[in-house]
């Protein structure tokens, strides 16, 4: 089986258990296919044997966390800054499963006032930022550069790009128009939307674990 390795803080506990099981042989032939550097390097520590997608262009199954899962399984992904080989990997995929805890539900893709990443060029970043905001200012969009925390310099993703954050006051609409618009942006590389990707969601919970299946 050729499995894609998800990013962020609860993919680190699904590929700590791949690992587990592997080693415990409960889990026998598995290749992964990482979303990121961190998640290769936490791998390669792990000893789980890794492929990429130029061998492996089809993957059995993704397990992935999210920032944000709507009652369609839509997702906001890139919080983490990994969207880009995240979406890479996952749309390859024959099964995707995402893992979250309840607080991750939302009822429409932006509305919880939290970001909306998209991964850009650095060249003119400015630019781009500012015309990511012109396109939805009808929903009040506000664009802000990620920056390290601790240098205040941009945060730079695994592919050498900037990501802009996009924070909206009002519902953005169409996601699917919202998408197409973003992506026909020159410098811009990816969004943070994973539209009709997922198969299934696993939500952990106060009262137990409940799976959702796509429809
Ligand atoms: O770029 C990061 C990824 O999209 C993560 O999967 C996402 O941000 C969720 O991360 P966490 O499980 O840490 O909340």
């Amino acid at each position: 089986m050729v499995l894609g390795l998800g990013t962020g803080s609860t993919a680190k506990h699904a590929v700590d258990r791949i690992a587990e099981l592997l080693h415990q042989g409960k889990l026998k032939n598995i290749i992964g296919v990482p979303t990121s550097k961190k998640t290769h390097e936490q791998a390669v520590s792990l000893g789980i044997p890794l492929s990429d997608l130029d061998t492996h262009p089809v993957l059995d199954l993704a397990i992935d966390g999210a920032d944000e899962v709507d009652p369609f399984l839509n997702l906001v992904k890139g919080r983490g800054g990994s969207l880009l080989r995240e979406k890479m990997v996952e749309s390859v995929c024959k099964k995707f499963v995402v893992i979250v805890d309840e607080s991750k539900l939302v009822s429409h893709l932006g509305g919880s006032g939290l970001a909306m990443p998209v991964e850009i060029v650095p060249f003119c970043w400015k630019f781009t930022a500012k015309r990511l905001q012109e396109l939805f200012e009808d929903s009040g969009c506000v664009a802000k550069l990620r920056t390290c925390l601790e240098k205040n310099q941009p945060f730079v993703t695994d592919n050498g790009n900037y990501i802009v954050d996009l924070y909206f006051k009002k519902d953005i609409g169409d996601l699917k128009v919202a998408s197409d618009a973003i992506l026909r942006l020159a410098g811009v590389v990816e969004h943070g939307m994973f539209l009709d990707m997922a198969t299934t969601v696993i939500v952990a919970g106060e009262l137990g674990v409940a799976i959702k299946h796509k429809q």
